[in-house]
């Protein structure tokens, strides 16, 4: 089975399989969104089912909801659960400071609320998600449907007068519909290029009437464990920079190579 990984695949995998070791029993685990994400799901899921892992499952979105189930993860809501340990989440971007672009599967909202509440919080990543400056993926900021047009010209606007490179803003769709987030919302791809000062626009955008949040995820991020195709893989965190490096083995494991991606 693992012939039929492709190199990003086994970077997402081994990123996922290598964070899955810093969860403990009893730990109450934020579960993020995207494709290594549901890497980390299927990782955990094996976890529990084979070694008796016991967690509870914060999911960020509907998707990794039904897949945290389906691997027999117990499912809790953020709610029932007030306080993470941890939070283990992808990434778009990831910079020198592991500030964050998040928000390509378009659930930034539900992540960095779930982000937010946890003790800690740890990115998996393939290597090519690493940068020098955030921008080159467009920044996704969550807007209301309603006056989503007026929320869209105010924050071209606001782009102008912070002089950011580039000022293209674009609904995100789903086929011919405006694509909808697990809470009604809007997404706004802001295509800027290159982003100078992430926290002062993550907080101005945050001011805009109709913006919910946007996908700059700063200060929140402890740790990166990036993934390398070859096996590699690398922890880095925020305050000891790099930490470990191995290499993993590809488990031949047909449950969890059977249902790629998300
Ligand atoms: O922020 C996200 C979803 O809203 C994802 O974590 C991000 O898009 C990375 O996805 P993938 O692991 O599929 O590359």
């Amino acid at each position: 089975m693992t012939g039929e990984l492709s190199p990003i695949d086994k970077a997402k995998f081994v990123a996922a399989k290598r964070a899955a070791e810093f969860v403990e029993d009893g730990m109450r685990v934020g579960l993020g969104t995207g494709s290594t994400a549901a890497w980390l799901v299927r990782c955990l899921g094996e976890m529990v089912r084979e070694d008796g892992l016991k967690i509870r499952g914060v999911p960020t979105s509907s998707r990794t909801a039904e897949l945290a189930r389906d691997v027999g993860i117990d499912v809790i809501s953020l709610d029932e659960a007030r306080w993470l340990d941890l939070t283990i989440d992808g990434a778009d971007e990831f910079d020198a400071d592991l500030s964050l672009i998040k928000g390509g599967g378009g659930a930034l909202l539900q992540e960095k609320i779930v982000a937010t509440a946890s003790d800690q919080m740890i990115v998996i990543a393939d290597a090519a998600k690493e940068v020098g400056h955030l921008g080159s993926f467009p920044l996704p900021v969550e807007v209301i449907p309603f006056g989503w047009q007026t929320s869209q010209a105010l924050i071209e606007e606001t782009l102008v007068s912070m002089d950011v490179m580039g000022r293209k803003t674009t609904l995100r769709m789903n086929g011919d519909r405006a694509f909808v987030t697990d809470e009604g919302n809007f997404i706004l791809d802001l295509h800027l290029g290159r982003i100078g000062n992430a926290r002062q626009l993550a907080m101005v955008v945050n001011q805009i009437p109709g913006v919910v949040e946007n996908g700059l995820f700063i200060d929140i991020c402890d740790q990166v464990v990036i993934g390398y195709g070859d096996g590699r893989v690398e922890v880095r965190d925020i305050n000891a920079g790099t930490v470990s490096e191995d290499r993993l083995d590809f488990v031949e494991e047909e449950n969890l190579f059977s249902d790629l991606g998300d």
